[in-house]
């Protein structure tokens, strides 16, 4: 499990550290100029070789010449090692952006490492208050220092794109909201002038965090300087993990500083704990704070109801569908197709005679007859409901309605069988009248879960929540009592305790007909565990994630680079199960 810490959490954690003396800064700053310098080495005459042959001009490049604004890079210049030699970084060229706080700090004493390896390193200072240790390290090793309030931002970003690397140390976690002036004019600049560079722009690092996300909530509210590695110390942040900031963080390489080990959601908090948090984070007033975590192949098996010798189909748990119209039959085929590929003991589908045939045409194994289930599937492929039409002519409405009795228990127990895990997606979604219990999983996308927030009183759209997915799903699940799973490029889950924050799949998912896959994989997960996810209100959200992983996974193998059919990644998973449970 990877395990996100707010940036509370991290204080709190460096706090005694550094009372002690330990060199946090000296260690952050030593790793991250060995991320840049193996980066650096690894490339020919330094940067992209594409980049570094269209944008150099072949002149004469005097190692280290500043321009007359103070700039490296603005003047005529040329080559200061011969070019092709790998490994060798001197002469190769680093533009730093240094704030006023520790971030800037890390980012100075990192050029001081660079300097003395022989690059030739410049600080943009965007502020007047500066880490005076690390200026003053840094302007003995070598480095240039220029202030932003004596050089023009076009001169910066020229400076910039002549640079080998770019490092982003404006703010890290002592950052609140979108970054201000200077700063963020610089890097809207920047970011404007990497956009029309494309691939020729310079390697880009982020200290900690791209400077201008929400560090809690991977809100991107302003200018942000997309990266290609954020180097992050201590622990990972949310806004690391979570959309829509994670998609322009680059790789992420967390360096260890000296913290207690962050570890996973098993071993940070026992369940009680994970839910008193959960409560608390629920609160009225305070719906951003929590726990957010990522869901890692090792994980899964733990989670996974795997058959032992005793079991038998009704043991190992019964999916119950209810999905697909005369319009729609694919859902249903789709849906029952993820729940059987996922290793359900039963899978059963109610629906139209015409959908159920087709069903059983390409999935023989389901039972087409209502009968007792562990878990329902509602809603795949089933249009919204209309108060003023009624129930369809399908009567899947019908059907929807009598199983959400029994998942929100407004039927006794006598009539439905006792309490019923389920996922709630689509059409099934318009269907909601009662507050839910944890273990309903609702399953929309951003548009699904505006309309869904907005039938609860929020003025929320689309935009809303893809620019503020973690608040959002939290928002309804806080309305709702449901555990919620927003499906996107990074999947994110909430429900009593953690959020978590799933990026398994490949760009080609999104696609027809994958999230009705999805809905009957995470059916045989909750079918397989019905009886503890009743009694353990963490665990839906934990069995949607790893869900969502194995999906991921899945379509990633029926994929192998290319585009994806929806039905494909039902039938990619039990090879992509049997490689995660044998681990
Ligand atoms: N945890 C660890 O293990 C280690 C942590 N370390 C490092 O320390 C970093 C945290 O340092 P930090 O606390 O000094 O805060 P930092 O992020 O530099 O920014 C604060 C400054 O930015 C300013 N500012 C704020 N918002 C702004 C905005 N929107 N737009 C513009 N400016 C804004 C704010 O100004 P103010 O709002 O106060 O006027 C203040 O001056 C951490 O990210 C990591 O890199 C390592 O050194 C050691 C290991
Ligand atoms: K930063």
């Amino acid at each position: 499990m990877k395990d996100a810490w707010s940036a509370d959490e991290v204080r709190k954690a460096e706090e005694p550290l550094i009372a002690a003396g330990e060199p946090l800064m000296a260690r952050a700053a030593y790793a991250l100029a060995q991320a840049v310098l193996r980066e650096v080495a690894a490339r020919p005459v330094g940067g992209h070789p594409t980049r570094r042959r269209a944008v150099r001009p072949s002149g004469v490049r005097l190692r280290g010449s500043l321009g007359s604004d103070g700039l490296p890079g603005t003047a005529r210049v040329r080559p200061g090692r011969s070019a092709g030699t790998r490994g060798d970084v001197r002469g190769a060229r680093a533009l730093l952006l240094v704030g006023p706080g520790n971030n800037g700090g890390d980012t100075l004493f990192a050029g001081v490492h660079l300097a003395r390896r022989g690059m030739t390193v410049t600080a943009v200072l965007a502020s007047s208050r500066v880490h005076d240790e690390g200026l003053a390290a840094f302007e003995a090793a070598g480095g240039h220092v220029v202030k932003l309030a004596d050089a023009r931002v076009p001169s910066v970003v020229q400076s910039a794109r002549m640079s080998d690397v770019l490092l982003d140390g404006l703010v890290g976690v002592g950052a609140r909201g979108a970054l201000r002036p200077p700063a963020g004019g610089l890097v809207r600049a920047l970011a404007d002038a990497r956009e029309a560079a494309g691939e020729r722009w310079p390697y880009t690092v982020a200290v900690d965090i791209p400077s201008g996300i929400g560090v809690d909530d991977g809100v991107v509210g302003g200018p942000v300087l997309p990266a290609d590695r954020t180097v992050t110390f201590g622990a990972l942040k949310p806004g690391l993990l979570l959309p829509p900031a994670a998609l322009i963080a680059g790789e992420i390489e967390l360096v260890d500083v000296g913290f207690p080990t962050p570890s996973g959601s098993d071993q940070w908090a026992s369940a009680a704990q994970r839910v008193a948090l959960g409560r608390h984070s629920m609160g009225s007033t305070d719906i951003g704070s929590g726990r957010v975590q990522r869901m890692e192949p090792g994980d899964v098996a733990a989670l996974w109801p795997t058959p032992g010798a005793r079991d038998h189909k009704y043991t190992r748990g019964v999916v119950g569908v209810i999905a697909g119209t005369s319009t729609y039959p694919g859902a249903a085929v789709l849906a029952t197709s993820g729940a059987v590929r996922a290793g359900a003991g039963m899978v059963r589908y109610l629906g139209p005679e015409a959908v159920g045939t087709r069903v059983l045409l390409a999935r023989p194994e389901v039972v087409v007859a209502g009968g007792r289930v562990q878990a329902w599937v509602l809603g795949p492929g089933v249009t919204p409901f209309d108060p003023e039409e009624g129930p369809d002519a399908d009567g899947q409405a019908r059907r929807i309605f009598g199983a959400l009795a029994a998942v929100t228990g407004v039927l006794s127990e006598d009539v439905t069988g006792g309490k019923m895990p389920a996922v709630i997606d689509a059409g099934a979604l318009t269907m909601l009248e009662h507050r839910l219990p944890a273990w309903a999983v609702l399953t929309p996308h951003a548009g699904e879960l505006a309309e869904l927030l907005q039938g609860l009183g929020h003025e929320v759209d689309r935009a809303d929540v893809e620019a503020r997915p973690l608040h959002w799903v939290r928002t309804a699940h806080q309305a709702t009592g449901a555990t919620v799973l927003l499906k996107g490029a990074i999947t994110v889950v909430a429900g009593p305790g953690a959020a978590y924050a799933q990026a398994d799949a490949p760009a080609w998912t999104a696609t027809a007909g994958a999230g009705d896959v999805l809905a009957g994989i995470l059916g045989t997960l909750l079918a397989g565990r019905s009886a503890e996810v009743v009694q353990d209100e963490t665990l839906a959200a934990r069995l949607a994630a790893a869900a969502v992983l194995v999906h991921g996974r899945a379509a990633a193998r029926a994929s192998a680079g290319g585009p994806v059919a929806a039905l494909e990644i039902a039938h990619a998973v039990p090879a992509v199960l049997a490689e995660l449970l044998s681990d």
